[in-house]
């Protein structure tokens, strides 16, 4: 177990968001959050990752690092790609060469070519900086990922290769430790694609409604086989908040 919410209640401006949540993330495993817009997905993820302190319950927490990526990238403009990636590493205390060369290879991992490692944030498009951000994450060698909604602004060949490192890498990382991710998300598809349970969160009844396994292993998952469990799933009640009854999305 790397983390546990117990009981966990939030409130903003007295009003109830979040009750009674419990989840448990075991190793290297993916959990997707998944519900409506505004039913408390990126507060229980900050409260799970220490941003917010929930006003009832508890988080247990097994690890030493983590890190978070972030629907927009968050880079520093006035370091390089390169400097952001090693960023993280500053405090590990590792010599200067050694932190550039974990760098490479984090950059090489999400598909950015040694040169793009000397521009600025500015000199590179959208789903190259969102490409650094996710390197820079990933060259820590958290144990733990928090993802908020990280793939959706960038185009849906991005998308896919980000998914497929997300889901390799928590197997299985260069050094060969992988970690847990938790995963907010509102598109059902992407959550069954890399998850391995999903967390059904609705604004009605504030909070996880269900925890549900995705059926078979991730790395196995074909695009059929997603296809057809949300097909299946969202015809379902759990997920009336988040799709209508033909899969696609509720605005
Ligand atoms: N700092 C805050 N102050 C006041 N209300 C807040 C604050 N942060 C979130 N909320 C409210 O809490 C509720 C849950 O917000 P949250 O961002 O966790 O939802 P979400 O499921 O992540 O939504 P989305 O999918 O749109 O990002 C919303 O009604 C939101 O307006």
């Amino acid at each position: 177990m790397r983390l546990a919410l117990d009981r966990i209640g939030h409130a903003f401006l007295g009003r109830t968001v979040l009750e009674g949540c419990d989840l448990l993330l075991a190793n290297g495993e993916i959990v997707a959050l998944v519900g409506p817009s505004g039913c408390g997905k990126t507060t229980l993820l900050q409260i799970a990752a220490g941003l917010i302190d929930p006003l009832r319950g508890r988080v247990r927490r097994d690890y030493r690092r983590h890190a978070m990526v972030f629907q927009e990238p968050r880079l520093m403009p006035w370091l390089t790609a390169g400097e952001n990636i090693a960023y993280g590493l500053a405090s590990l205390d590792l010599p200067r060469r050694r932190r550039r060369e974990i760098a490479g290879v984090h950059a090489r991992l999400v598909g950015l070519e040694p040169a793009d490692l000397d521009k600025y944030p500015a000199e590179l498009s959208g789903g190259m900086r969102q490409r650094v951000a996710v390197a820079r994450a990933l060259a820590v060698e958290p144990e733990v990922v928090f993802f908020d909604e990280p793939f959706t602004a960038v185009d849906v060949g991005l998308r896919r290769a980000l998914q497929d490192l997300v889901m390799r890498m928590a197997g299985d990382g260069p050094s060969g430790q992988g970690f847990s991710g938790l995963f907010v998300t509102h598109d059902l598809a992407e959550a069954v694609r890399l998850a391995d349970r999903l967390a059904i969160l609705s604004a009605r009844a504030r909070g996880i409604v269900e925890i549900r396994a995705v059926p078979g292993r991730r790395a196995a998952r074909g695009d059929r086989d997603v296809f057809e469990i949300v097909q299946s799933w969202s015809r379902e009640e759990a997920f009336a908040e988040l799709v209508d009854g033909e899969g696609r999305h509720v605005p």
